[in-house]
């Protein structure tokens, strides 16, 4: 039989070549296989593995300059974007979306030993996030009440749980009740109230181009849920610490 081949390639040289497996359909891969879910707002940090999160910003990067040249922007000649992929891999891994990629902060709780049984609030605690439909920033301030259980944790612990939970692409409705549920895990208060309000740049920045509107939305657990005179106490610290921004 004659030779296909190109004069002076052997068979081992013509083999075809295998492209790697990309690392985001390994992972999707096992995560599917184990039916773990990964919706824009899940963390998925307990399911990669050593030196994944480095490939996927390899892998991310290479993609947002497909996405720079699909725009038909000269990414080769133009010393502003030359680097702009980089740029963006490594903040959606590392730092806007790092609340999907990387660990809960350690939180120590410590156990009520006084009993402490009154209500306390936290806030404001910036809130940096970003909508799932456009993936545009989501910018506000979130306040906690508790009512504590058997255990507290330190007061800078929610703004660090509130940063985490809130660096993923998110609605606003879901985000709260995200960190609610994180917070009980952490301390099982017997109250738990959040409320959030923010600015969606999907509507200020684009879209309906409406610069003032702001969407406030709280959840309201425990004691804050059955006793409304406790559910008014945590609205009303929240008015006064507002209060204090403006003086
Ligand atoms: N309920 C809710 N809606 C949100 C949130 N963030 C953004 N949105 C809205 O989600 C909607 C996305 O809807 P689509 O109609 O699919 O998107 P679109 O055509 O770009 O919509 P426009 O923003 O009206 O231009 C928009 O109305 C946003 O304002 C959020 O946290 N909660």
């Amino acid at each position: 039989m004659t030779s296909t081949l190109p004069s002076g390639l052997s068979a081992r040289q013509a083999a075809p070549v295998t492209t790697p497996i990309p690392v985001s359909l390994r992972i999707r891969e096992r995560l599917q296989k184990e039916g773990i879910p990964f919706l824009a707002n899940d963390n998925i940090s307990d399911h990669l593995r050593e030196g994944e999160l480095d490939q996927l910003e390899i892998e991310v990067a290479g993609k947002v300059r497909d996405l720079l040249r699909s725009l038909v922007i000269d990414i080769e000649n133009d010393h502003n974007t030359e680097e702009t992929a980089e740029r963006v891999a490594k903040m959606y891994l590392h730092e806007v979306f790092k609340g999907r990629y990387h660990e809960q902060p350690k939180i120590a709780s410590f156990p009520n030993v006084k009993q402490l049984d009154e209500i306390y609030t936290v806030g404001p605690i910036s809130i940096r996030s970003a909508c799932s439909h456009h993936l545009v920033p989501i910018l506000g301030n979130c306040w906690i009440g508790i009512k504590p259980g058997e255990r507290v944790i330190g007061l800078s612990k929610f703004s660090r749980v509130a940063d985490w939970v809130f660096s993923r692409p998110h609605i606003q409705e879901e985000a709260v009740i995200i960190l609610a549920n994180e917070i009980e895990r952490l301390c099982q208060p017997l109250g738990l109230a959040i409320l959030v309000k923010a600015q969606h740049y999907c509507m200020k920045w684009r879209g309906v181009k409406e610069p003032q509107t702001s969407m406030v939305n709280s959840v309201v657990r425990g004691d804050f849920r059955h006793d409304p005179s406790l559910k008014q106490e945590f609205f009303e610290l929240v008015r006064q610490q507002e209060a204090l921004l403006s003086t």
